[in-house]
């Protein structure tokens, strides 16, 4: 959604790069693994549902972690966690088609495609389970609207999980029949984390929505507060992909 408010330069940077990358030549069709029966199996045996994040690294982060995102993801699910997101943005996040590919070949849980998707074409250049589609950038001239992004997505069998930071788009997600509203803790024009931010959206989507708290998710005390609030599940990166060991990060924040 096209607010008027200006982008934080790294986030220009990102659609920019974003806007000149190809689609895919052919329209993909997607047999997505199901989040909704990923995230009961965690919450059935007491673990709360996490979307780990192989993020080797992004604008703000410092440093990159160089390890095979293939043994990441592996290490994450071994830490129980309930589906997988990979970038595939290379500029920005040391991101790519190639590690999502790896990845999904190598787990069984759902994995999410982390982009900066703008047009329909894009959706075709991978298969995920889930596509992630950031409302914000979907009312500008260079982009698709939402409703077609969205349409287009459920029609190749992806699981689109709509993105929103402010009630204006949270209603638009609502009006495009989103299942999966992701709301991001992050603001994407001044990239302040305010985990406030759920509290305050969370109690204005529709009950039947499956509610995912994004960004900023540090540690076990973060979880409760994001579930105390109405998350379903959470999406973690970096205090996944801090120093140390990334199974045992992971199984810190999901058994919070
Ligand atoms: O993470 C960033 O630095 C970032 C910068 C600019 C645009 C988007 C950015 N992050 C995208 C994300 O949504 C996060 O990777 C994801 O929600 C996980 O967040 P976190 O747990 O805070 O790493």
């Amino acid at each position: 959604m096209n607010d008027g408010v200006e982008l934080a330069p790294a986030v220009q940077s990102i659609l920019d790069s974003a806007d000149d990358r190809p689609g895919g030549a052919e329209r993909v069709s997607v047999d997505a693994r199901s989040l909704d029966e990923a995230f009961a199996a965690a919450d059935a045996d007491g673990r709360v549902p996490v979307i780990a994040e192989v993020k080797p690294t992004s604008p703000t982060t410092e440093g990159e972690r160089t390890e095979d995102p293939v043994a990441l993801a592996e290490a994450m699910v071994r830490g129980g966690a309930a589906a997988l997101s990979v970038l595939t943005e290379p500029t920005h996040f040391g991101g790519s088609v190639e590690n999502l590919e790896r990845v999904r070949a190598a787990v069984d849980v759902p994995v999410l495609r982390k982009d900066f998707l703008l047009r329909t074409e894009h959706l075709d250049v991978a298969e995920s389970d889930v596509a992630l589609l950031i409302a914000r950038f979907l009312e500008t001239d260079e982009a698709d609207s939402l409703e077609a992004m969205h349409a287009a997505a459920l029609e190749r069998g992806f699981q689109p999980l709509v993105e929103v930071h402010t009630r204006a788009e949270l209603e638009r997600a609502v009006s495009v029949d989103a299942e999966y509203i992701g709301v991001n803790n992050r603001d994407l024009a001044e990239l302040v984390v305010d985990l406030g931010t759920f509290e305050d959206l969370a109690p204005h989507a529709p009950d039947h929505v499956t509610l995912v708290a994004e960004s900023g998710i540090g540690n076990p005390e973060d979880v409760r507060r994001m579930r105390d609030a109405g998350a379903d599940a959470l999406l973690v990166g970096s205090a996944i992909m801090a120093d140390g060991d990334v199974e045992a990060n992971t199984r810190e924040l999901v058994s919070a």
